[in-house]
């Protein structure tokens, strides 16, 4: 791995995240409470009270947070560089790309994005619209939803978004990238419902990598494709993430064998535990 050199492009600290209250712990808590109210008449209570008690305890109080998935996270994604983060499954990757993206709330931490210009001016996410956090801090997930119509409508989609609708679509700049995955311009033709999962995977790389974040979370972008396609895709995103200097890729795998000696970084989660090698 080669020594950091890069600009901090994304920087979170002491990042926690547990899974939410549910309904039941809520109701439990609601009915916790009228069960204090001295006008119940007793009968009603006690039948109630049996009713509800079941396997959960009500003299206990129902805790705000059920789970504990990221605990004390922190850490900085560099301009120009491959941060590989790898870990057991359930351990609180996919959890962790979540909150970094804005899309999962995180319950104590803070999390905070370069304005993408070389003075040293950063945006809390809390004070950043969640709207112009994601147009920079990009994710992309491990089960693409695609939209009803051909790839190309699928690739034009985001630029009807308020958010990108100051970008332009560029449909030369797609069929270069798909001569690099072996595929010929008639590929934007093709109706999305009829995809493979890989080919879903690849259209939906190009909408993101096409709208120019400048962090690109990515959650195992290579799970579903073949050794060869996912060999192109690996340097198709090298090349992209070397194409601007402000730009940086968090790169979650199980398949470490083509991404890890390109990597500048490896984190590794356990248990919501976040290390770095050093
Ligand atoms: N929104 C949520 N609310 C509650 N629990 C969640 C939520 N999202 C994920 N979890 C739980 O958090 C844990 C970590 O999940 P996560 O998807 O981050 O694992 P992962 O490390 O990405 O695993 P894999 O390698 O299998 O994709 C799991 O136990 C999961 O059930």
């Amino acid at each position: 791995m080669s020594i950091d050199t890069g600009r901090v492009l994304l920087e979170f600290d002491n990042l926690c995240a547990h899974s939410q209250r549910t309904i039941n712990d809520q109701s439990i808590k609601n009915s916790k409470e009228a069960l204090k109210k001295p006008s119940m008449p007793s009968s009603i209570y006690q039948k109630w009270t049996s009713n509800l008690t079941g396997n959960a305890s009500l003299d206990k109080e129902p805790s705000t947070h059920d789970r504990t998935l990221i605990s004390g996270a922190s850490g900085t994604l560099l301009s120009g560089q491959v941060t590989v983060l790898t870990g057991a499954s359930g351990s609180g990757k996919s959890v962790l790309l979540r909150v970094l993206a804005g899309l999962l709330p995180m319950s104590s931490g803070t999390v905070r994005l370069s304005d993408g210009t070389s003075s040293n001016v950063y945006h809390d996410i809390h004070k950043t619209a969640p709207v112009l956090w994601r147009k920079q801090v990009a994710l992309l997930a491990q089960h693409p939803q695609l939209l009803d119509g051909s790839v190309l409508e699928n690739l034009q989609m985001p630029y009807q978004l308020h958010a990108h609708q100051s970008q332009i679509f560029d449909r030369d700049w797609n069929v270069a990238q798909l001569e690099h995955l072996d595929r010929s311009a008639d590929f934007l033709q093709q109706d999305a419902k009829h995809l493979s999962g890989g080919e879903r995977q690849l259209v939906n790389t190009l909408r993101l990598l096409q709208l120019s974040p400048q962090v690109l979370l990515l959650d195992e972008p290579t799970a579903a494709l073949d050794i060869d396609t996912s060999t192109q895709l690996v340097n198709l995103l090298i090349n992209w993430l070397h194409a601007d200097a402000q730009r940086t890729l968090l790169w979650v795998t199980h398949d470490t064998k083509d991404i890890m000696p390109l990597a500048n970084r490896h984190w590794y989660m356990q248990a919501g535990v976040l290390t770095a090698d050093s």
